[in-house]
């Protein structure tokens, strides 16, 4: 062999085992020519690798432990050094046989032994053929084998596509070492000076990062040029990867060194704001995780939290979106999250805390205990929502804390009255000056628990504007499909409702949007008769107002009869909020008496009544006699609830013109006309002579303009208001009406008859007509509630007035 004054790489790092050593030749082309001429001995002895790959020419290091392996190496090492070396098939494999190994192996020299302090050899091989194992002769000491040589087919020299092949394999080389940061520049030149073509492509094969069996595969190739191929597309992926790579690293490189300037910037302004006598924010961030740790969030909820606190850490406390960041954290650690509260579903104790609460309301309690009922057995909080419909001051609110004290949940109420901005419920995105969350993630907050009793006060008074549909977000908070995912625009994330118990309140049913009203169970809550509003004031609000005032029941007294006269004189309602306040008024003229240590009757007298709320002011809320033609006392339904009203008309010379005044909607002013017109094509029917209609003009009032009235319910009032007008006879005594008139003659049914009927026996009416289809409202009442009333059922106009009018003239009757 000769001499060649370039070393490998191998040989390189192998010099620090032995400085003196003889450099190790680079493979030239005329030794491998004499290589391959050398006869290849008939047996040898085959020394196996576990994890590595001999290709001739190649030089490497080997550590041999098992020992069978040392005794071979120092066995050929006495001898002529000459040994098999082939691969493992597994390389978990400890004592390898011949099945374990693999066919093709290389003939080695060993050119350096070195014994190591632990036991084991080092020795330094070198390749110089390919073989193939005939058979396996031995297998003890050590494997022995007879083999044979592998011929190598070798393209021509002047092949241009394997010249081509070779220089590319030798300008990716040099690439792969450029980038490669663990491979020492020398490698660059010694491929460079590679002079052997099938040196140079096992060479870059023995060195690339190949697994055991690519490795093998290569070896196995028995044509130079498929091999260098096969090496060349190795070498492109590996290339490809070590680009991947560098690149990453210098991503992750960029990333750091940003951390690092922003953390030093931090560091700066910290220490520039405590120079200034500041404090730094880290302490309040550090309390915000602390808090974190004890919320049971859900996975996403945590890491978005972690992702914003990350951010309030980056940011500078002197700037206004530091504060808006800070609260937004606040929110989710002041927010219930999973947080529940245990329902009490024992429902005998819940019947008795709405008894305690409210008197009457029998039928309201008994469908909210069937509702509670319902909710024990599906054990979710998928059933409809509560809707409790009724007057004002009926104790619809106070109905829903009682739900809520029941079930042992928080409460919380929200007024939806007059609401239009969307916003309100869902919250404004945090990017806005003053954003803030929704009405709906504010109460909850409140609350504190994610299940609490979620009262909607006035759900019919939403309205739309053009600041977005609040019925519709309203709508995703009460759908169960949709409420597990409420999305506040300020909280940025979804919030899961679907655990609370929503409980709705209305004035009345025809304001509310059909999609909402169509998920909720309408619970009528009536309003109250005096005798009733009577047993409240004395049980529940004489007692609450003393609370209220710091006074006892012994300070101050109302009897029965003075309630009622209160209620009779004071108040004109369906509820009980007018008589709460004047119950209230009464007990502050005691709590004054009291302090200024002056006399004072502990037991109200009628007196004492007029002298603290002054003389009766209702007086007016009576029937009114029947003395005069052309007033008729109808009942309807008003802001108070049911009412009674007075139509008058009168007549007036001129030529048969009609006015209507008393601030009438649109459908009472065409209740007025229906009334005139069917009056004068059925004038004969009613013995009216038809020129008064020419000579006369009409006047219709409904008194007390100030309040706005409509609705097609007075239609049978003005009807015998105007017969009773142009007859000049009485209207029936004590009779109250309310029924809807059509052109035709029909008399169609109205709704709200039970509040009607209330307001009916307050105001001392005996009879009441109504149209025939109003049976069925009546026969609903309790019985209670009827007494003492009379009704007189209708289907046509024509039956009116033969029940209302009668054949009495009134005094000083006009003669038309
Ligand atoms: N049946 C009742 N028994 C005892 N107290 C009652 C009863 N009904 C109403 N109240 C009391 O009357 C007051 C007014 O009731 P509440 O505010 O609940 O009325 P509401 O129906 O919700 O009215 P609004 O529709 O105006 O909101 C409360 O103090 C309530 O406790």
């Amino acid at each position: 062999m000769k001499k060649s004054k370039f070393t490998t790489l191998d040989s390189l790092s192998l010099q620090e085992f032995d400085e003196n050593s003889e450099l190790i030749p680079l493979m030239t082309p005329e030794d491998e020519e004499e290589i391959n001429n050398e006869k290849l001995p008939e047996t040898l002895p085959i020394l196996s690798l576990r994890n590595t790959v001999l290709f001739p020419g190649v030089v490497i290091p080997i550590t041999a432990g098992r020992d069978t392996s040392i005794k071979l190496i120092n066995d050929a090492n006495n001898g002529n050094k000459v040994i098999g070396v082939v691969a493992q098939k597994d390389e978990s494999v400890e004592n390898p046989t011949a099945k374990d190994i693999n066919e093709t192996g290389t003939v080695a020299r060993i050119l350096r032994v070195l014994k190591m302090p632990d036991g084991n050899i080092t020795v330094i091989i070198q390749g110089k053929k390919r073989f193939k194992v005939a058979e396996v002769i031995t297998e003890k000491p050590y494997m022995n084998a007879t083999v044979r040589d592998l011929a190598e087919a070798k393209p021509a020299i002047n092949n241009k596509e394997f010249s081509a092949i070779i220089d590319s394999i030798k300008d990716l080389a040099l690439e792969i070492i450029k980038e490669s940061p663990n491979i020492p520049s020398e490698a660059s030149f010694a491929i460079k000076n590679i002079e052997s073509n099938s040196f140079l492509v096992n060479f870059v094969s023995s060195n690339m990062n190949l697994t055991v069996a690519e490795k093998q595969a290569l070896l196995e190739m028995n044509n130079l040029k498929e091999r260098a191929l096969a090496t060349l597309k190795f070498m492109n992926v590996e290339f490809q990867k070590l680009e991947l790579k560098n690149d990453i690293q210098s991503k992750v490189q960029m990333d750091m060194n940003q951390q690092q300037r922003e953390y030093f910037l931090h560091q700066q302004i910290k220490t520039i704001q405590e120079e200034l006598g500041g404090v730094s924010h880290d302490e309040e961030v550090e309390e915000m995780k602390a808090r974190s740790k004890e919320k049971l969030w859900d996975k996403k909820v945590a890491k978005h939290f972690n992702k914003e606190i990350a951010k309030l850490q980056r940011m500078n406390p002197q700037v206004a979106e530091y504060s808006i960041q800070r609260n937004y954290l606040e929110l989710f650690l002041d927010l219930p999250w999973n947080e529940f509260s245990t329902d009490k579903f024992d429902l005998k104790r819940a019947k008795k805390i709405l008894d305690r609460d409210h008197f009457g309301l029998e039928d309201v309690k008994r469908r909210i205990i069937e509702y509670l009922a319902v909710l024990k057995l599906r054990n979710d909080m998928k059933s409809p929502i509560l809707c409790l419909y009724g007057p004002p001051g009926v104790g619809k609110t106070s109905l829903g804390k009682s739900i809520a004290e029941a079930l042992g949940r928080e409460y919380v109420r929200i007024s939806l009255g007059g609401l239009r901005d969307e916003a309100e419920i869902r919250g404004h995105r945090k990017t806005y000056i003053g954003a803030m969350p929704g009405r709906i993630i504010q109460s909850l907050k409140k609350a504190g628990t994610s299940n609490p009793v979620f009262v909607l006060d006035e759900i019919d008074k939403l309205s739309n504007s053009h600041q977005g549909d609040p019925s519709s977000a309203m709508l995703e908070v009460l759908d169960p499909e949709q409420n597990s995912e409420f999305y506040d625009n300020f909280l940025e994330m979804g919030y899961d409702l679907s655990k609370v118990m929503f409980i709705a309140t209305s004035n009345s049913l025809s304001t509310i949007q059909p999609a909402l009203r169509d998920r909720m169970e309408i619970i009528n809550v009536t309003g109250y008769t005096i005798e009733e509003k009577v047993e409240i004031g004395k049980r529940h609000l004489l007692p609450k107002q003393l609370k209220e005032h710091g006074l006892t029941n012994k300070e101050l007294k109302i009897g029965k009869a003075q309630l009622e006269k209160i209620v009779e004189g004071y108040t004109r309602e369906s509820g009980v909020r007018g008589l709460e306040k004047q119950i209230a008024k009464m007990v502050r003229y005691a709590a004054k008496n009291i302090a200024m240590e002056e006399d004072y009757n502990i037991k109200i007298s009628n007196n004492d009544i007029i002298e603290v709320l002054g003389g009766p002011k209702l007086e007016r809320d009576k029937y009114e006699n029947n003395s005069v033609a052309g007033v008729v006392t109808g009942l309807a339904w008003t802001r108070v609830g049911g009412d009674i009203l007075f139509i008058e008309s009168i007549l007036s010379k001129g030529k048969g013109n009609l006015s209507i005044t008393g601030n009438l909607g649109k459908v009472m002013k065409e209740s007025a006309t229906i009334a005139m017109e069917y009056i004068k094509s059925n004038a004969d029917e009613f013995d009216i002579d038809v020129s008064i209609f020419e000579k006369y003009n009409v006047h219709i009032h409904v008194p007390e303009g100030a309040t706005p009235k409509d609705g097609p319910s007075a239609g049978v009032t003005m009807l015998t208001s105007l017969v009773s007008l142009f007859t000049q006879r009485k209207v029936k005594k004590s009779l109250a009406m309310t029924g809807e008139i059509t052109l035709r003659g029909k008399v169609l049914p109205v709704g709200g008859i039970k509040e009607k009927i209330l307001a009916a026996k307050r105001a001392r009416i005996k009879e009441i007509l109504l149209c025939e289809e109003n049976r069925r409202d009546i026969e609903e009442i309790k019985p209670d509630y009827l007494k003492g009333l009379t009704f007189h059922y209708v289907t046509d106009m024509s039956d009116v007035i033969k029940i209302a009018i009668t054949n009495q003239k009134v005094k000083n009757a006009k003669k038309l």
